[in-house]
């Protein structure tokens, strides 16, 4: 995708394939409005409507034949999504219609748009930043309400703005080490060198910590249960479903291939995983499954070790995979406890006690202190780039100051680029690559 011919008109359908109540053909560009008095018969032309007011009439064939009726919905550059000259047609809302009506706007002289394209006008002409439009891409796929959330946030323009503080903040110190440059006997006092660097690592720390969270949000999460046999895992599963997925028996081994169930909790999309018991056996089948469970262990986003409360503690057989965000549950609360660990949440599949604070853990180890309302990462890209920003910053703290000047402006010149203010047109590329045609 280039910058060339951005003058040009762009046309797509912007809902979704299928049949609805009413559907939305999205015209953008110079031509938007001349292509518009040309499918359009109304009361008066489009091009001669004040914006943000719409018409209704038909739109019509070049047979001069009415494909449908319908509003029009006038936009004047630069104050329309785009920030080009926008024409919308709400129809009735068929794959007939709305294939009819986008071919009738490209015979006219539009051109079918790419994915993403309108999202990348209104990103090249200064509306959105990098961030606001990677947050357009999750409000269009949010699956959940946190992703939901989080795409609102990133669209208002909250993320942008914090890095633009711990922006400001190196910046105040490469300010006064630039200064300084000349007099390096007098030294950047601390309330410019020290305290700005210790306060924009601090920020930068705390955005890397939402990462996870706001990845968890946007891509799901995948929790395993994880126990020996008879340990509740199967009963468990169900009980945070709310139904029968899982064979639920009194004999040890009931379990033996793994299943998936999903759910939402905490406002992320999870995963459940429930998996055989984890025990020594000569059974080849059962010892697959435990093999598979292991594995499964290791590929979750977060495992829920489950022992039985009711029974004599005994440690698993095998190591669990390195690595892992584990919880430690402890299973039939309804029953005399056996043992007694303040680590473990004690929880009962048969009476559901233990079952919100459970969610609550759940919600702790997938989101952490994200929730608390500021804005999160939520790509790879701005991880990256926030990962590279704090490790400049960091250099630059242990780094004299002739040193350290450059550290700071490659760290600037990494803040650029998670807001999209200095970055390469292939990076762009890939962002709105992920887009679908008509966003
Ligand atoms: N029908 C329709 N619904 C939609 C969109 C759309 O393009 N069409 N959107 C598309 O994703 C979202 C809304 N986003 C929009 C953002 C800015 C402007 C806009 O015209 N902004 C102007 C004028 C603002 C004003 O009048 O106050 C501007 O910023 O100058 C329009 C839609 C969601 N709903
Ligand atoms: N009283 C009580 N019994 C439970 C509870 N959870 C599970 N059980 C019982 O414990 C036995 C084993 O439960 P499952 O859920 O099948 O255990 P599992 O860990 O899936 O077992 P495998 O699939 O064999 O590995 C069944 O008889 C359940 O009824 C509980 O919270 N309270
Ligand atoms: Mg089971």
């Amino acid at each position: 995708m280039t910058r060339t011919g951005l003058a040009n008109t762009i046309a797509a359908i912007a809902t979704a394939p299928g049949s609805a109540g009413v559907g939305i053909v999205r015209i953008s560009g110079e031509e938007a409005h001349s292509v518009a008095d040309r499918m359009f018969r109304a009361r008066r032309l489009p091009s001669r409507t004040a914006p943000g007011r719409f018409l209704f009439g038909q739109i019509m064939g070049a047979q001069d034949e009415t494909i449908d009726e319908g509003l029009c919905l006038v936009f004047r550059a630069p104050h329309s999504y785009t920030a080009e000259d926008v024409v919308e047609f709400q129809t009735h809302g068929s794959p007939a219609v709305l294939s009819r009506v986008l071919a009738r706007a490209l015979e006219l002289g539009a051109r079918p748009a790419r994915p993403g394209e309108f999202t990348l006008r209104a990103y090249l002409s200064g509306r959105l930043d990098l961030v606001q439009a990677e947050a357009v891409l999750e409000l269009v796929n949010a699956s959940s309400e946190t992703a939901r959330k989080q795409g609102t946030l990133g669209l208002s323009g909250a993320l942008g703005a914090q890095v633009q503080d711990i922006g400001r903040l190196v910046t105040r110190t490469l300010a006064a080490i630039q200064a300084l440059l000349d007099y390096p006997e007098e030294g950047v006092p601390d309330e410019d060198r020290r305290e700005p660097l210790a306060q924009a690592a601090a920020q930068l720390q705390h955005l890397l910590d939402t990462a996870r969270a706001g990845q968890a949000a946007t891509r799901g999460a995948k929790l395993a249960l994880i126990g020996k046999p008879n340990a509740g895992k199967s009963s468990l599963l169900n009980a945070l479903l709310g139904y029968e997925r899982s064979i639920v028996t009194a004999t040890p081994g009931t379990t033996r291939d793994y299943l998936e169930a999903g759910l939402e909790l905490a406002g992320v999309p999870v995963t459940l995983v429930d998996t055989a018991g984890i025990r020594e056996t000569a059974d080849t089948i059962e010892a697959a499954g435990v093999k598979q469970a292991l594995h499964l262990a290791g590929n979750a986003d977060l495992v829920l070790v489950l022992e039985d409360g009711s029974a004599p503690r005994e440690a698993l057989p095998v190591d669990l995979p390195a690595g892992a965000s584990l919880i430690s549950v402890q299973t039939k609360a309804d029953l005399p406890a056996a043992w007694h660990d303040s680590q473990a949440l004690r929880v009962s599949a048969v009476t559901g006690a233990g079952l919100p604070e459970l969610r609550a853990a759940v919600e702790q180890a997938l989101l952490g202190d994200a929730t608390r309302g500021e804005a999160w990462l939520s790509t790879e890209r701005q991880a990256d780039a926030a990962r590279r920003a704090l490790g400049h910053v960091q250099a630059a703290q242990a780094l004299p100051d002739d040193l350290a000047g450059y550290e700071l402006e490659e760290a600037l010149r990494a803040l650029a680029e998670l807001t999209g203010r200095d970055v390469q047109e292939d990076v762009v590329d890939a962002v709105f690559a992920n887009f679908c045609v008509g966003k």
